[in-house]
């Protein structure tokens, strides 16, 4: 069943207010993890509150607990679920997004101050601003559905619960003891379940996403002399926390991606000729991951590889150094406690804890080898399983719809991992339906989405719905 027609023409001609709502989400700094932004986070939950109460929906914030975050307990984000209609001859569709954003400083090097959605002077139509694409534009654009229907006394074709976190970028702490407490109350009766948190391959191809990588985040932590000290007075006398961790960080991985822990590479599954076919039948240019990352810095020139590297295969990424001077200027420390992050992406077979226990084998014994008398701590912050799940008719057809192409069917690098708490606690059909683009520089500097993604994403979303109710159940 294709979309109401007045639905899609209130889409086009209402453009101007679903921009200012974005731009009024970017304007709340909801960085999670930080404790400087809790309150932000906080600001950015009752917005979405207060759009949803606008908009006739019955809304709940729900508090998950707490968390520590710079050695203070402080509340968890808290969540937010609404519902509109509740009628049992309708489909039940419960969908997912998160108000929480990665940091962002102008001097990280944006062109435009981070929280202040800028469109492009050029006129590309591109919007920039951090969330605007990761997550906050296509949870708006369910905001953006629902403004539609109501104003124009529209029904929906389903039922429709909504389910917004504000810890997504920091492990999701709590959700899936919420979605297992909630799981025969609030979200009793779904069928299925749609995400909008990732984004196409390529900067003109829709796409459905079917896997996505899990991820192991984790902490090296060297702690040495009880206080920072003067290199010039102790340098040669002591054994150096810096020295120790930058050694171990480099004994993870190599230049071009290998990961050097013993043991992880052997427990990937192997690769099927199905498998293979799905990625060489996706459009894709050695050229869009060049536009992506702003040059050829790439570690295979072949696309299949590159495909696999980001799709199928693990990774492990190097982030960075707490407790190391960084700032500009030469000072002449030894620091005396540093942490080292970094984390592996997982595919299917790697497990949480079967490649946590390989790290922490390796690292520790690594460390030994050096023998430093700091001492060494070495552990996992958060983790999140791999999925792979394939069946997605509605979704292709609301696809074909709004684009007029058929979609790419692809696997995401990056990482959602209640995506498996919903699956496996709810037992539900999960789909992945990006809005953004491949370019959109999620997480980067100069985040953008690009206004026809915006546009035609609240659009394809409202669609997906009325397919969704046409097909019949599984
Ligand atoms: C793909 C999604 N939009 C996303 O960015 N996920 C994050 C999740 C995460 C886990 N630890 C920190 N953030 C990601 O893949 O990095
Ligand atoms: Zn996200
Ligand atoms: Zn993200």
């Amino acid at each position: 069943m294709a979309a109401d027609p007045q639905f899609l023409k209130y889409v086009d001609e209402h453009q101007d207010d679903y921009i200012k709502r974005l731009s009024d989400a970017v304007a709340i700094a909801s960085v999670s993890g930080n404790l400087a932004y809790v309150k932000d986070v906080e600001a950015m939950g009752e917005y979405l509150v207060q759009q949803l109460t606008a908009l006739g929906a019955t809304v709940e914030k729900r508090p998950i607990g707490t968390h520590t975050l710079e050695g203070k307990e402080v509340d968890l984000p808290p969540v937010i679920i609404g519902q509109v209609g509740n009628d049992p001859k309708k489909k039940t569709l419960l969908v997912y997004g998160h108000y929480d954003v990665q940091p962002a400083l102008k001097e990280d090097g944006w062109l435009y101050p981070p929280f202040e959605l800028t469109p492009d002077p050029k006129g590309s139509g591109k919007l920039y601003g951090r969330g605007s694409t990761d997550d906050k534009g296509p949870v708006l654009g369910w905001i953006n559905v629902l403004e539609a229907h109501k104003n124009l006394g529209i029904e929906l074709p389903v039922n429709l619960k909504m389910c917004f976190e504000g810890m997504e970028e920091n492990g999701s702490v709590n959700l899936d003891k919420f979605i297992e407490s909630e799981k025969d109350k609030f979200f009793s009766g779904v069928d299925c379940m749609c995400i909008s948190d990732n984004y196409w391959l390529d900067t003109k191809t829709p796409c459905l996403t079917y896997g996505l990588r899990g991820i192991n985040y984790y902490e090296i932590k060297i702690n040495g002399p009880d206080r920072d000290l003067h290199s010039g007075v102790f340098g040669g006398t002591v054994h150096e926390p810096m020295t120790d961790l930058i050694t171990l960080m480099s004994k993870l991985v190599t230049g071009d991606g290998q990961i050097l822990i013993p043991g992880v590479k052997e427990m990937i599954a192997p690769l099927t000729d199905d498998e293979r076919a799905k990625f060489e039948a996706i459009h894709f240019a050695m050229k869009d991951i060049h536009d992506a990352v702003g040059g050829d810095v790439t570690i295979y020139n072949d696309g299949v590889k590159t495909l696999m590297g980001r799709m199928r295969n693990p990774s492990l990424s190097l982030h960075g150094i707490e407790g190391a001077f960084s700032a500009p200027g030469s000072k002449t420390v030894i620091p005396c406690q540093v942490k080292g992050k970094f984390s592996i992406r997982l595919v299917p077979n790697l497990t949480v804890a079967g490649v946590t226990e390989k790290v922490v084998e390796y690292v520790k014994a690594e460390f030994a080898k050096l023998g430093s008398k700091n001492k060494l701590d070495v552990y996992l912050t958060h983790g999140g399983e791999p999925w792979l799940h394939y069946s997605y008719r509605a979704a292709h057809k609301a696809t074909e719809a709004v684009y007029g192409q058929t979609p790419d069917y692809t696997r995401e690098g990056g990482s959602i991992p209640v995506t498996l708490d919903f699956a496996n606690i709810l037992g539900l059909n999960v789909l992945l339906l990006p809005v953004g683009r491949g370019d959109d520089g999620a997480h980067s500097t100069n985040e953008k989405i690009d206004t026809s993604n915006y546009i035609n994403g609240t659009k394809l979303l409202g669609s997906y719905m009325y397919e969704l109710a046409a097909i019949a159940k599984d």
